[in-house]
C-alpha cells in the first residue's frame, strides 16, 4: 500500500493483463459477523484484508470470538452460548437459551467500548446484534461515522424494545447500547428503506437470533441498493437462515431460525473493485485485453451489473464464471443516462468514464452517495470540475460533460477509498495532464494494493515515468538523500553503485583481476549477475546475501576500478533503466543524469566538503563496529572521486542541468526538504 502523503499519476497509455481481486467487503465482513453469531468454527476463505474488516475483527475479538489465522485463511469461532444455556439480556421472558454470548466487560467497567472506523458494514450491523444479545456497550468511530445517519435503525430497534442512546448527535454514532428489557416480537418492524439499505441489513442479520416466533419486518418507502440486500440473504441463507420475501417490502424471518455455521466459506472478489479494472479495460485496453480474476458472470454481487453500464458505454465484455476480460470497445466511450440505483459505488466510476465519452452522461437516482464515506456527489462534483469537465449536481444525480481542455489536478480524496480509485482513471487522458492523488492509502478501507495492481497492468512510454536523479561524489549522502525521497513520493529507489560494488564483488570471487585485461570477460560477468534487491533492504547475489560484504571501503574501491571500463558500464546500462517504473524512481550514483537517465525531469549534484565526507563515513563505519582512521578514510575517498571524476566513460560531473546541493552544513531532513521542494516546483499543479 501507498503510505505517502500524495501519489503522482504520470501520464498513462495503455492498459493490458490480468489482476487477481482481493474480497468483496461486503461478503467478508457480513460472512465475519455471521460466523460470530454462529456455534463452531467457521474457516473464510480469500477474506478481504483491509481497513474496514480488520475493524470487524477486532470487534470480533473483543466480544469474544476466536480469531486464528490457518494457511491464509481465518478461522472464526463464534461467541459461545452462556454456560447454563440459559437466558441473556436481563432475563428475557421471550426469547430463548443458547444464543451467542458477547464477553461482557470487566467488571466495575460500564461498557465495552468498540471503535469501528468508517466501516459502516460493521457499525450497523453489530448495533442490531448487540441490541439483541444484551450487555452494554458504546459503539464509535472516525469523525465522518459520526456523520453517517443511524437514526433509522436505532428507531427500528426501539420499537422492538432496545435500549439505545446517542452520545454525540440524535440519529449519528457514537451510540452507547444497553440491555433491552423485553422484546416486540408480534407486531412487524417498520425501517426505512430509502437513506440506507445497511439498516435493513443489520435486522436480518440481528433478528435470527431472537426469531422464537415469525419475525416480520416492513420497509417503509423505496428500498434503495438492492443488489446488498440480495448479498445479504444469501449470505443468510448459507448460515441457515431462510428469509421469507414477498417483493422487496415484506421479509419474514421464520419462527426457529437459528445459525448454522457452513464450516468453510469463500469469499468471492469485489465486483466494486472490479470496476476500476472494467474501466480500465474500456478506456485503455487497446492491444491487449484487462482480464480480471476471481469474479465474473456468476457473482453474487449487484455491483457486478457495472458491466452492463460499462458495456452501454462501450467496453468491449468477454466472461465466464469467475473472471472478465475488457477491451476498449467504442471510442470515445458513448454518453449514457442511467438509472445507478442497483449499482450505488461502482458508479462512481462511471462518472470518471464520463470524461471520456463522446457528449454528457447523467447518472440518476445516487441519493445515497451523500451518507457514504463522504458526500460523494459534492466531492466528486468537486473534483471532476478540476480535471475541466462541466458537471451539474443534483440532489439525487451527477451530469458529467467531458472537460474541452484537460487540467492538471490535485484529487483530493475525502478519506474515501473510491474517490482514489475511480479518479485514477483520469490519468489516461488525452491531453497528458498530470494527477495527483492525495492521501492515497485511503484504498486501505477495501483495496489497499489497488496502486499496485494499477501499476501491474498499465503502461506509459519510459520519457512520462518521472525520474530523480542524485550523483555526487562518495559519502557525500546520496543514498540517504535518494532512499529517503523515494519512500515520501512512493517511488522505486536504484542505488546504482551497488551494481558496481556486486560487479566488484563477483569479479573477485571468479578470480578475475580488476583491469583493463580482464574487462571483456567482468563485462560478461556483470550482464548475467542474479541480483535481487529485497523489500527488507537486503541485496541478494545468486541466492546469497551479500549485504554487507558490498559495504566494505574494498568494496567500494574495488567497484570503483571495475566501473572505469567501458564495457561494464555498458553491460549495466540496461539493467539500469529497466528500473524506470511506474510510479517513478530516484536514482543514485556518478552518472544517472548524465548518461543513464539523460531526460531525467530533475537532476541534483549533490556535494559537501571531503572533511565532512570523511567525517561521516568515519561515523557509519564506527556505528557499525568497523574501526578505521579519519586520515585513511579521506585519502581512500579523495583518491576513489579521483578515479570516478578521470575515467574516460561517464565520468562523475553534475550533469549540465542539474541543481547543486551542498549539503555540508546540512542535516539530512534539511536536504530531503530542499529536493521534495524542487521536485514541487516541477510539477504542473504546483502552487508556485
Ligand atoms: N546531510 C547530511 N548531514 C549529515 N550526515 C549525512 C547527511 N547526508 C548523509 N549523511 C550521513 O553520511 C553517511 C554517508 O551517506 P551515504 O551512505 O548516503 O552516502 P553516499 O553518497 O551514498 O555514499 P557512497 O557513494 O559511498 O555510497 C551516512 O551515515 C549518512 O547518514
Ligand atoms: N552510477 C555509478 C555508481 C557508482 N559508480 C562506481 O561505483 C563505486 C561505488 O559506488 P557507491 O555509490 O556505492 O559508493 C563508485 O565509487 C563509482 O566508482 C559508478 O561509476 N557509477
Amino acid at each position: 500500500m501507498f503510505s505517502t502523503d500524495f501519489l503522482d499519476l504520470a501520464p498513462l497509455e495503455e492498459a493490458g493483463g490480468t489482476v487477481v481481486l482481493p474480497g468483496s467487503k461486503s461478503i467478508s465482513n457480513r460472512v465475519l459477523l455471521l460466523a460470530a453469531l454462529s456455534g463452531g468454527t467457521t474457516v473464510v476463505h480469500d477474506l478481504l484484508d483491509s481497513d474496514d474488516t480488520r475493524v470487524m475483527l477486532d470487534a470480533l475479538r473483543a466480544l469474544g470470538c476466536s480469531v486464528e489465522e490457518q494457511g491464509g485463511s481465518i478461522a472464526i469461532t463464534g461467541m459461545a452460548p452462556p454456560p447454563s444455556g440459559g437466558r441473556l439480556g436481563g432475563g428475557r421472558s421471550d426469547v430463548d437459551g443458547g444464543r451467542p454470548h458477547p464477553n461482557p466487560p470487566p467488571e466495575g467497567e460500564g461498557a465495552r467500548k468498540l471503535f469501528l472506523g468508517n466501516a459502516g458494514t460493521a457499525m450497523r450491523p453489530l448495533t442490531a446484534a448487540l441490541a439483541l444479545l444484551g450487555g452494554t456497550y458504546e459503539l464509535s468511530g472516525v469523525p465522518r461515522m459520526h456523520e453517517r445517519p443511524i437514526g433509522d435503525l436505532v428507531d427500528a430497534l426501539r420499537q422492538l424494545g432496545c435500549r439505545i442512546d446517542y452520545l454525540g448527535n440524535e440519529g449519528f454514532p457514537p451510540l452507547r447500547i444497553h440491555p433491552a428489557t423485553a422484546l416486540q416480537l408480534d407486531a412487524p418492524i417498520a425501517v426505512r428503506g430509502d437513506v440506507s439499505s445497511q439498516f435493513l441489513t443489520a435486522l436480518l442479520m440481528a433478528l435470527p437470533l431472537v426469531a422464537s416466533r415469525d419475525v416480520v419486518i416492513e420497509v417503509v418507502g423505496e428500498l434503495i441498493s438492492r443488489p446488498y440486500i440480495e448479498i445479504t440473504l444469501n449470505m443468510l441463507q448459507r448460515f441457515g437462515i431462510a428469509v421469507r420475501r414477498e417483493g422487496w417490502q415484506r421479509f419474514t424471518i421464520p419462527a426457529g431460525s437459528r445459525y448454522r455455521s457452513p464450516g468453510e466459506i469463500h469469499v468471492e472478489a469485489d465486483a466494486s473493485s472490479a470496476s476500476y479494472f472494467v474501466a480500465l479495460g474500456a478506456i485503455a485496453g487497446v492491444r491487449q485485453p484487462v482480464r480480471i480474476e476471481g469474479v465474473g458472470a456468476g457473482s453474487i454481487q449487484g455491483d457486478i451489473r457495472f458491466v452492463e453500464a460499462a458495456r452501454q458505454m462501450g467496453a468491449d465484455v468477454a466472461s465466464g464464471p469467475n473472471w472478465l476480460e475488457v477491451r476498449r470497445g467504442a471510442w470515445p466511450l458513448k454518453a449514457v443516462d442511467l438509472d445507478c440505483n442497483h449499482i450505488p459505488d461502482a458508479a462512481m466510476t462511471l462518472a470518471v468514464m464520463a470524461l471520456y465519452a463522446d457528449g454528457p452522461t447523467t447518472l440518476r437516482n445516487i441519493a445515497s452517495w451523500r451518507v457514504k464515506e463522504t458526500d460523494r456527489l459534492a466531492a466528486m462534483a468537486t473534483e471532476l470540475r478540476k480535471l475541466g469537465a462541466d458537471v451539474e449536481e443534483g440532489a439525487d444525480f451527477l451530469r458529467v460533460r467531458p472537460p474541452r481542455a484537460w487540467s492538471a489536478a490535485r484529487i483530493h480524496t475525502y478519506d474515501d477509498h473510491r474517490m482514489a480509485m475511480c479518479f485514477a482513471l483520469a490519468a489516461f487522458n488525452p491531453a497528458g495532464a498530470h494527477l495527483r492523488i492525495e492521501d492515497p492509502k485511503c484504498v486501505g478501507k477495501t483495496f489497499p494494493d489497488y496502486f499496485e495492481a494499477l501499476f501491474s497492468v498499465v503502461q506509459t512510454s519510459r520519457p512520462h515515468i518521472p525520474v530523480i536523479c542524485v550523483d555526487g561524489p562518495t559519502a557525500s549522502g546520496k543514498g540517504t538523500l535518494a532512499s529517503e525521497v523515494a519512500r515520501r513520493l512512493g517511488y522505486h529507489y536504484l542505488d546504482s553503485g551497488a551494481l558496481y560494488r556486486i560487479t566488484g564483488l563477483a569479479a573477485t570471487r571468479a578470480g578475475l583481476v580488476l583491469d583493463e585485461a580482464h574487462e571483456h570477460s567482468i563485462a560478461k560477468l556483470a550482464g548475467s549477475l542474479d541480483i535481487v534487491f529485497s523489500t527488507a533492504g537486503r541485496v541478494l547475489l545468486s541466492g546469497q546475501d551479500v549485504t554487507d560484504a558490498i559495504r566494505t571501503e574494498e568494496a567500494g574501491m574495488n567497484a570503483s576500478r571495475v566501473s572505469a571500463l567501458p564495457a561494464v558500464r555498458t553491460a549495466l546500462v540496461a539493467l539500469q533503466q529497466g528500473f524506470r517504473r511506474l510510479p517513478g524512481l530516484v536514482a543514485d550514483g556518478r552518472d544517472m543524469g548524465t548518461v543513464i537517465f539523460p531526460d531525467a525531469q530533475l537532476k541534483v549534484y549533490l556535494t559537501a566538503s571531503a572533511a565532512q565526507r570523511a567525517e561521516r563515513r568515519h561515523k557509519q563505519l564506527i556505528s557499525k563496529g568497523i574501526s578505521a582512521t579519519l586520515a585513511a578514510l579521506r585519502a581512500d575517498l579523495e583518491a576513489r572521486d579521483h578515479r570516478d571524476s578521470s575515467r574516460a566513460v561517464a565520468p562523475l560531473k553534475p550533469a549540465e542541468d542539474a541543481l547543486l546541493l551542498d549539503n555540508s552544513g546540512q542535516t539530512v531532513e534539511e536536504s530531503v526538504a530542499q529536493v521534495l521542494r524542487w521536485w514541487e516546483e516541477k510539477q504542473p499543479f504546483s502552487t508556485k
